[in-house]
């Protein structure tokens, strides 16, 4: 192996560090995020509130897409992203509901 070979196995580990650390820091955020979104599904459920709530959404969409854009993340991702998480959390609403 070269110098720069050498090099560049080390920052590529460093880099692999720090992303190690980001993942842990979004599966524990999502973990939070998910507790309190139970707490949510048992009380739509307990006061027959719907699962899911468009108006609310549609202002966290907005909120995230001004953020990522701040944030230097595709804001097109960061829709995509909410939403994917959103969708799972109306299904878990929906099984509360059931
Ligand atoms: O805020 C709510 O009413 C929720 O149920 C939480 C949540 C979310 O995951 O952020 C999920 C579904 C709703 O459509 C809107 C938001």
């Amino acid at each position: 192996m070269t110098d720069d070979t050498n090099r560049a196995a080390e920052v590529l580990k460093d880099h692999r560090a720090s992303i190690d650390r980001l993942d842990a820091i979004l599966v524990y955020t999502l973990g939070e995020r998910f507790k309190h979104t139970q707490a949510v599904g048992r009380l739509k459920a307990e006061h027959a509130l719907p699962p899911s709530d468009p108006t609310r959404e549609a202002t966290q969409i907005a909120r995230l897409t001004n953020l990522a854009d701040q944030a230097d993340l595709d804001p097109e991702f960061a829709k995509k992203f909410l939403n994917f998480i959103i969708q799972e959390v109306i299904h878990h609403h929906e099984q509360h509901q059931s």
